[in-house]
């Protein structure tokens, strides 16, 4: 750290509000992560910060902690109501996490802490009313909070007190540069700035020097993913077509277990993926960057609420066409939503596995992909594939972990290719069927009906938000034909290593055997948890009702 001095104390010494308190220990939050620990003091104190800290380390809480207290120490003395604090990070999913974030702190100071996140994609007309009774926190990009601005929907000139830039090194690469420029001249002189990054980059001495004054540079000492103890990195080198074969045997021999998040480097590659899954029995839901941001956000809340065991992930951002025409990054006229990034910040909760079958593209995208395990307190296994073009990208990684403190590698994952010769055929099998019109049509079947459930049940789903859990984004495409038999797993290709494990060899009647089950762990749980009659209905196109199946 430079600048003060090393600050260390447990939240119940830091002076907050005793509702922050309890709220903080209903979010089983025993000890402030290192982050929080240094900063919540010195932002409480009112320091401009600017705060490096590692993927997953509660930065979220970090700054929200800190904003919320201010504004109830506030609320004791003034009772006018007034902005006082705004939220930018560069996503919309990030804007809806922060908010989240902030509402779970806030849970138990009753209306005294109003919170508004003002990106989700309606009209700015339509957020107007909620901004005119002047939330205490607005959450937004800084391109729509600039917009609302603009409109007269928002001023926040006179009552300003703080602003906190999340993810801040994604501000400009996410096209919100110029935006952030003519955001500042809104903002009145004196403000707090706290400035939150996973890297420091020149983007983000860039903000430094737009946002902040004087401010204490907190740049912790750590490797910038958790240590060997809480994250165990493997890798397998196997060429390109037996990753399939290999995914394949993990997931049926449940080799893999618990959620997983499995990713790729394009949105083909996502529905490549699930075609092949699919045909194996195992729902997996796909998540990028042409799906509807209502969608995107419904998927990760499901996810997290234990829903999906698998989710397919590409970080790119794709073209996003609301016609759902051409799909392609060339076709003109498609638009790009920028403003998404799913191996950045996004809180996926307890994520056991990350999944490379494509390896990352740079450095920076490994770690932030292996980032979303591993989380706060929380254990992971990260898994990459890597074929012979990717050695030189892998090669990277290794030089870059090398040279972090905190003795990170990423260990050989023992596995013999020739033990999973069965699932290797069978592969090729499901393999044939994932063309490349087969995967256009998934990728437009998906997106049709993301949008329909997005646009026409919009206004159902505000109005009965419980009705919300029924929507699932995990279901077959079938855009390749099914084949029954690859559902099943014989014993016959079932690796001499692993026959006796878990009693795996001795069950005869494969009806009953624990692998040959179509539904998943999560699915049990969920069903379990969740025995609403309210989860059979179905959306009938064409006539605008619900049916009971
Ligand atoms: N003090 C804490 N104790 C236990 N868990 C915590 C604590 N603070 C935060 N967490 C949990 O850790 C996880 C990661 O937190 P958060 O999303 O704030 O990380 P981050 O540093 O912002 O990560 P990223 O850089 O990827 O955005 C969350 O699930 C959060 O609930």
């Amino acid at each position: 750290m430079e600048g003060d001095d090393e600050v260390c104390v447990p939240f119940q010494d830091m002076g907050l509000d005793d509702r922050l308190l309890k709220a903080i220990s209903l979010m089983n939050w025993g000890e402030p992560t290192p982050i929080q620990e240094k900063a919540i003091p010195l932002a409480l104190e009112g320091k401009d910060i600017l705060a490096r800290a590692r993927t997953g380390s509660g930065k979220t809480g970090a700054f929200c902690i800190p904003a919320i207290n201010k504004i109830l120490m506030h609320k004791k003395n003034v009772e006018e109501q007034t902005v006082k604090a705004v939220i930018l990070t560069p996503s919309k999913e990030l804007c809806n996490q922060a908010f989240k974030n902030v509402s779970a702190l806030t849970r138990c100071c009753s209306r005294d802490v109003t919170c508004f996140d003002v990106a989700p994609q309606v009209s700015l007309s339509s957020q107007r009313p909620m901004l005119m009774e002047r939330p205490d926190i607005v959450v937004g990009t800084p391109s729509r909070l600039l917009a609302h601005i603009k409109k007269g929907n928002l001023d926040v000139k006179s009552s300003l007190e703080m602003i906190v830039i999340d993810e801040a090194d994604l501000v400009f690469s996410f096209g919100h540069e110029e935006d952030m420029k003519e955001l500042l001249k809104h903002f009145p002189e004196k403000y707090q700035a706290l400035l939150m990054s996973a890297t420091l980059t020149d983007e983000v001495k860039t903000l430094k020097k737009m946002v902040l004054h004087n401010p204490v540079i907190l740049k912790l000492e750590e490797s910038q993913l958790p240590e060997t103890n809480q994250l165990t990195q493997y890798v397998v080198k196997c060429e390109h077509r037996d990753k399939f074969a290999l995914l394949c045997a993990l997931l049926k021999l449940r080799l893999i277990r618990g959620k997983s998040i499995l990713f790729v480097n394009s949105v083909n590659k996502c529905y490549k993926l699930k075609l092949f899954l699919e045909q194996f029995g195992v729902p997996t839901c796909v998540l990028n960057s042409e799906l509807p941001i209502k969608s995107r956000c419904h998927i990760v809340s499901q996810f997290n609420e234990g829903l999906y065991d698998y989710i397919i992930a590409s970080d790119e951002s794709a073209c996003f066409n609301p016609v759902g025409k051409a799909l392609d990054k060339s076709h003109k006229g498609s638009k790009k939503d920028k403003e998404y990034g799913v191996s950045r910040g996004i809180d996926f909760h307890n994520v056991t596995n990350v999944i490379n079958f494509e390896f990352p593209k740079t450095v920076k995208s490994y770690i932030h992909r292996v980032g979303r395990t591993a989380r706060g307190t929380k254990k992971g296994t990260a898994l990459s594939f890597v074929n012979v073009k990717e050695m030189k990208l892998l090669e990277d990684v290794e030089k870059d972990l090398a040279e972090q403190p905190g003795g990170n590698k990423l260990e050989p994952f023992q596995f013999n290719m020739a033990e999973i010769e069965g699932f290797r055929y069978r592969s090729k099998d499901a393999m044939m069927s994932v063309t490349h019109q087969a995967i256009q049509e998934a990728r437009l079947k998906e997106i049709k009906s993301e949008m329909l459930s997005s646009q026409k049940l919009k206004s159902y789903f505000e109005d009965n938000p419980k009705d919300l859990q029924v929507l699932r984004h995990d279901k077959p495409l079938r855009t390749v034909k099914q084949q029954e038999h690859l559902k099943h797993v014989p014993d016959y290709i079932v690796p001499r290593s692993l026959h006796g494990y878990r009693g795996l060899k001795s069950r005869s009647n494969q009806s009953h055997h624990p692998y040959a089950s179509t539904q998943s762990h999560a699915q049990k749980r969920y069903q379990r948890m969740k025995s609403d009659p309210l989860r059979s209905f179905e959306f009938t196109k064409g006539r605008k009702h619900f049916r009971k199946k």
